[in-house]
């Protein structure tokens, strides 16, 4: 969807649709030489089924007065090799009327084979200094952002300039449920790809790109709300909440967040872990959604010789997709998970993961709430007992 800017006053993000760009009508960036590369630039990901506003977010937040030089990077597939990526920096500081300076970036899918070259493009840039200090990248519509967020987490060459903020996902009020019941828009060539991908048995719930960009959001703005009836509304409200127990929900028209700063940029949602949320999570939400649930397990503050039971136990299920010690399961697949995991030494850890990467980390302020540690699981089969069977062995053992 092209949006095109009018106004000349602020920089518009346009999409790009051709292949090629004139020479003429790329302006080269402008390097600022008093800024320095020293902090590292946060990456927020925004994802979401096509025309579902992403790139009118894109534009609202290039527009809104944030203080922030924000680079947005694009992704489309093109109908052939010509898919085209390109980058806009937008200062909302300045005054000046200038068109959006555009540094085209190699061609490629950046969520698959490709994913490398944007990976570097970015790094090219960052080597300017100080040109932007917040990078937004639009998915595509059908992109699969579990794929995507490990390129920009605990990769310890990027880990210099670059940290993954977060996963931002936009959903279309009036059609996310046909699309979470029937793989709407996904084609069915796709649906029939992630069965085999998905599903080794071939007979479970079907997977959708919707479920994947639902079950990955920090941030999930449920928008073209003015297409829907309260009522519909709350349903998508309860469903999308019933996958995602840990993500943050707003209803938007026109993607519109007033408050961006700690809602859509700066949320640190691969960081920090806060009590509150998995508290949240772990009220219980009706298993709305066949597909994908969230799930808590909860158990005592481990000893210090438990740890490393415990990290046993999390890198079986997330690296070898089965539970210890035998215990029988059906097919499972983790997307996002999260804990606080308080030790009888006082400390406080915090775990973090996506796909089968995570992450523990001890609390720097380690505030006790509790001796009960909570690991949030979200994705598919992550419901089955054998979770908390498998985990209890293992902590005895
Ligand atoms: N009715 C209505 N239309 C909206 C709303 N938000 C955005 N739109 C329109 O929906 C269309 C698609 O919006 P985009 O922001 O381009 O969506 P997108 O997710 O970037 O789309 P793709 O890049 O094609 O995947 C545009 O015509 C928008 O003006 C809304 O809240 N209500
Ligand atoms: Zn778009």
């Amino acid at each position: 969807m092209d949006i095109e800017g009018s106004d000349d006053e602020v920089p518009v993000l346009v999409e790009p649709k051709v292949a090629v760009q004139d020479d003429d009508e790329v302006p080269t960036l402008v390097q600022d030489p008093n800024a320095l590369p020293t902090t590292k630039v946060p990456l927020t990901i925004v994802t979401g089924y096509l025309g579902a506003g992403k790139t009118t977010l894109l534009n609202y937040i290039l527009t809104a007065q944030h203080g922030k030089k924000i680079a947005v990077i694009l992704n489309e597939f093109g109908d052939s090799i010509d898919i085209e990526k390109q980058l806009t920096v937008s200062d909302s500081n300045s005054t000046t009327a200038k068109p959006p300076p555009f540094v085209p970036l190699a061609n490629g899918c950046i969520c698959c084979s490709a994913k490398d070259v944007g990976v570097a493009a970015i790094e090219n840039l960052m080597d300017q200094g100080g040109l932007f200090d917040y990078i937004l990248l639009e998915t595509t519509g059908l992109a699969d952002p579990g794929n995507l967020a490990p390129t920009f987490w605990l990769d310890d060459g990027l880990g210099s300039t670059i940290f993954l903020d977060g996963i931002v996902t936009l959903v279309d009020a009036k059609n996310v449920l046909k699309s979470l019941d029937e793989g709407y828009g996904d084609g069915e060539e796709e649906v029939e790809k992630r069965r085999h991908e998905h599903d080794h048995d071939h007979d479970g719930p079907l997977l959708t790109t919707a479920h994947l960009q639902i079950s990955h959001a920090d941030v999930i703005l449920i928008n073209k709300t003015d297409l829907v009836t309260p009522e519909e509304l709350e349903k998508v409200v309860e469903r999308i909440r019933s996958i995602n127990g840990l993500t943050r929900i707003k209803t938007t028209t026109k993607s519109e967040v007033p408050q961006l700063e700690g809602f859509i940029l700066d949320i640190n949602a691969y960081a920090d872990v806060t009590a509150d949320d998995l508290t949240f999570a772990s009220k219980g939400h009706s298993h709305l959604d066949a597909t994908i649930t969230t799930s808590t397990i909860s158990f005592p503050a481990l000893t210090p010789e438990q740890v490393d039971k415990f990290d046993l136990f999390l890198r079986t299920i997330l690296w070898e997709e089965t539970l210890p010690n035998d215990t029988p399961h059906e097919s499972f697949e983790v997307h996002r998970l999260k804990g606080r995991i308080p030790i009888t030494d006082g400390r406080v850890l915090l775990l973090q993961g996506v796909r089968n990467l995570y992450d523990i980390n001890e609390a720097k302020d380690p505030v006790r709430e509790g001796d009960e540690a909570k690991l949030v699981l979200i994705g598919r089969g992550v419901g089955q007992e054998g979770f908390r069977k498998s985990l209890s062995q293992m902590l005895a053992s």
